[in-house]
């Protein structure tokens, strides 16, 4: 063990790579400045002793999983301090995305960081929604880790339907103050990371009323727990929810209220307001509430789907291109795992997705910054485009990067089902964000909801903006022969979406027409909605990726390699989609023997670039805590050195033998 040589077939990868892969390195971070500032901030973060894992998480209990991600974090979040005022380089903003949302979050605290809500959820809440003086309190404060926040709104009873939340908050004019109640045990907040044991105070969801009326659900900031002792404040009834499928250190945390009084001047007022005399005032939109929402799904995109699923790559491209097992000719020799087609077609699509997903990421983190200005200015106008896409990206690019995570696992054997691997944890981060902010399914359908209006505006010759607008224009284009070119795959995948689209809307005129009331008429034909949003959102990566593709300032060799996987993310979701492609955009069935070679091909050219692609993701062996995915690809010397980190095999007889085994054995039964 120790060894520092690189496995000889990983070596021979690297030397027969044709592109250069720093390029790659310095594209993927959005220049080679970025690239230096995040190497930098690894070293200091990465090095630091402190900061190693001593015992593999998995070992320790889930009381002691809680106590060391603590540890860890106060070290982590005192650096990133120390870094700012040290370096100067930049800003602390930077950093914490980097530490909560990118990769070296996930090197130091693989199973989340119990103050990740801090940052992600109720700073963006009291920024967005509170007032200027609000904001001026409060962020200072959590900003500096004078207090410690979470984002309260899931309950026991209600994840999705956040109209039907229970926890109430009444205004009480004669002392100015709201009080807060849990009538129920649906009521209970339930699910908020860090509620458990780490934060005192919160963005508390609740049913707002004054002056006997019900408002609607508003935000509100609750203290806790009493900032020197952390004991919960009276009538506050808090705890951690248990041990879960993954991101068991995000303390995940239930809350219950008794008549709980909170100043009203903690209601967060930059939208709708409650006057000394308790009268209320509307904000102007009542979905402006929900902009937090909006945030995190933006970030969520690039800093958990694309992020996760280029460390699955790392490790499972490297480990296939090392790891042998069975001839393709008998007497040739043992194969590399990577030459198998099949091993090529269950990794290479992914690593397709994954710059696919990156691009639509930075897309959707340009339009978030642009509507939020207008919303500060009053313009909501793009609000529902933004609303849909943000609803869509986000659920098809972590449903992909949660699914391609286990066919990554899948891809490396048995070797890949050890924690060690780094697999399991990776995939129970990524699958969470299936449901969290927002479960899946019930985005796609908000998305298509814009669409089937967007539709109907088409037909009645009305404007529609920029991501709808081939509804307009797809369905008078005439349907032209099949052509194998990424012009003509772009604009298959908008022609299959507009079809979906178009039958939706037709399916529920249908059924109004002949007396379904529009609410069942839109239930009934729900299955074909979530599917015509997720087509929507296909044709959207596709044309983004093309755009990207083609028109990138990098050298002929990358550009190459970016023009195959573009057309190997078209052809994958083609051939895997072929009955909506037979249906909306004008393939024969004879036309896809040709689609299959085409794909076949792409697989074969990326064959000898796949390792280069994946170092030119530029992950460290510190951030991919894998046995099998580091870069000397040293695979079974690490694997034998994490097996004897096993605590079972501190002795060489447990003592379970003499207790139990033994006893049994000798039983005669
Ligand atoms: C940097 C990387 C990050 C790393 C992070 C690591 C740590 C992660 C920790 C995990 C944190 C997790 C936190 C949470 O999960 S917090 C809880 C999140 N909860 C949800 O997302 C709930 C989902 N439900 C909803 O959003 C809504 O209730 C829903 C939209 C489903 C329905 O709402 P409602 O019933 O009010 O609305 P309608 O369906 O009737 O629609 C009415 C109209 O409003 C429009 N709409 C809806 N939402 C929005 C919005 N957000 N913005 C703008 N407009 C919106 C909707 O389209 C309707 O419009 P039309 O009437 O015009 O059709
Ligand atoms: C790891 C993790 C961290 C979380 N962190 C937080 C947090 O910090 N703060 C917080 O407030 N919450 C948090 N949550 C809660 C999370 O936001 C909710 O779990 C999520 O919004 C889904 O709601 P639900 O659990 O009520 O599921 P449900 O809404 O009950 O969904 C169950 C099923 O019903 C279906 N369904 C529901 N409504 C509809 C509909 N209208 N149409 C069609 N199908 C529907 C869904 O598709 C799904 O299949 C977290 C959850 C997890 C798993």
């Amino acid at each position: 063990m120790g060894s520092i040589t690189i496995n000889k077939d990983l070596l021979r990868e690297r030397q027969s790579c044709t592109f250069n892969v720093l390029e790659l390195t310095h594209l993927w971070d959005g220049g080679p400045e970025k690239t230096k500032e995040r190497k930098e901030l690894e070293k200091f973060f990465l090095d630091d002793p402190e900061l190693q894992e001593k015992i593999p998480s998995e070992y320790l209990s889930h009381k002691e999983k809680y106590q060391e991600a603590l540890r860890r974090s106060c070290l982590l979040f005192k650096k990133i301090k120390e870094w700012s005022d040290t370096t100067g380089c930049g800003s602390q903003m930077d950093t914490f995305q980097n530490i909560l949302g990118g990769m070296l979050g996930s090197a130091i605290l693989p199973d989340g960081v119990p103050f990740a809500l801090n940052y992600v959820m109720f700073l963006p809440t009291v920024m967005g929604q509170g007032t200027m003086q609000q904001q001026a309190y409060w962020v200072s404060r959590a900003w500096n880790c004078e207090i410690m926040c979470t984002y309260a709104q899931t309950e026991l009873g209600h994840g999705t339907f956040i109209r039907g939340l229970e926890t109430t908050a009444t205004y009480d004019p004669s002392t100015e103050e709201f009080v807060f109640n849990s009538p129920t045990l649906t009521s209970y907040k339930w699910w908020p990371g860090g509620l458990g044991h780490t934060c005192n105070y919160a963005v508390v969801v609740a049913q707002l009323y004054t002056k006997g009326q019900c408002h609607g659900i508003h935000p509100f900031i609750v203290q806790l727990r009493d900032e020197e002792t952390h004991m919960p404040l009276p009538g506050i009834k808090i705890g951690e929810i248990g041990s879960k499928l993954g991101m068991n250190t995000i303390n995940n945390g239930y809350l219950g209220f008794e008549n709980v009084r909170i100043p009203r001047e903690n209601m967060l007022m930059k939208n709708s307001k409650v006057l000394p005399d308790g009268t209320y005032v509307n904000s102007p939109s009542d979905k402006l509430t929900y902009g937090t929402m909006i945030f995190v799904r933006v970030a969520l995109v690039r800093g958990i789907a694309a992020a996760y699923l280029s460390k699955a790559l790392t490790i499972a491209t490297r480990y296939s291109a090392l790891r042998k097992q069975g001839e393709i000719k008998p007497g040739a020799g043992e194969t590399q795992i990577l030459e198998y087609r099949t091993q090529q077609h269950k990794l290479f699509p992914p690593m397709a997705m994954c710059f696919a997903m990156r691009c639509s990421a930075d897309w959707l983190w340009d339009i978030y910054n642009s509507v939020t200005a207008e919303l500060d200015r009053g313009d909501l106008e793009r609000l529902p485009e933004l609303h849909a896409m943000a609803c869509c990206l986000k659920a098809v690019c972590t449903k992909d990067s949660a699914k391609a995570i286990e066919v990554c696992r899948l891809a490396t054997g048995g070797h890949g089902y050890m924690n060690s691997s780094n697999f399991p944890s990776t995939y129970g981060m990524v699958t969470a964000a299936e449901t969290y902010e927002g479960e899946n399914t019930v985005l796609l359908l908000q998305t298509a909801r814009f669409l089937v209006k967007a539709w109907q505006q088409a037909r009645s010759g009305g404007n529609l903006t920029e991501t709808v607008e081939y509804l307009k224009t797809m369905p008078l284009q005439p349907l032209s022969l099949w052509v194998n070119s990424l012009q003509h795959l772009g604009i298959a995948f908008k022609r299959v979406a507009a079809g979906n689209i178009e039958t939706c809307a037709t399916s529920i005129e249908r059924r109004i027409l002949v007396g379904v009331a529009p609410e069942d008429a839109w239930n009934e034909v729900s299955i074909q909605l979530a599917k015509a949003a997720e087509t929507h959102c296909r044709a959207f990566m596709m044309q983004i990726f093309i755009n990207f593709a083609t028109s990138a300032q990098v050298s002929p060799e990358l550009k190459k390699v970016l023009i195959e996987l573009c057309e190997l993310y078209g052809t994958y979701f083609l051939l895997d989609n072929l009955g909506d492609f037979f249906m909306y955009a004008g393939l024969r069935s004879s036309d896809v023997p040709s689609i299959q070679e085409w794909m076949e091909t792409l697989l074969h050219k990326i064959r000898p670039n796949a390792v280069g692609i994946v170092d030119g993701f530029d992950i460290s062996d510190a951030v991919l805590r894998s046995a099998l995915g580091a870069y000397d690809g040293n695979v079974y010397e690490r694997l034998f050195a994490e097996a004897n980190k096993s605590p079972l095999n501190a002795e060489p007889v447990d003592e379970s033998f003499h207790k139990y085994l033994k006893p049994f054995l000798k039983s005669n039964l």
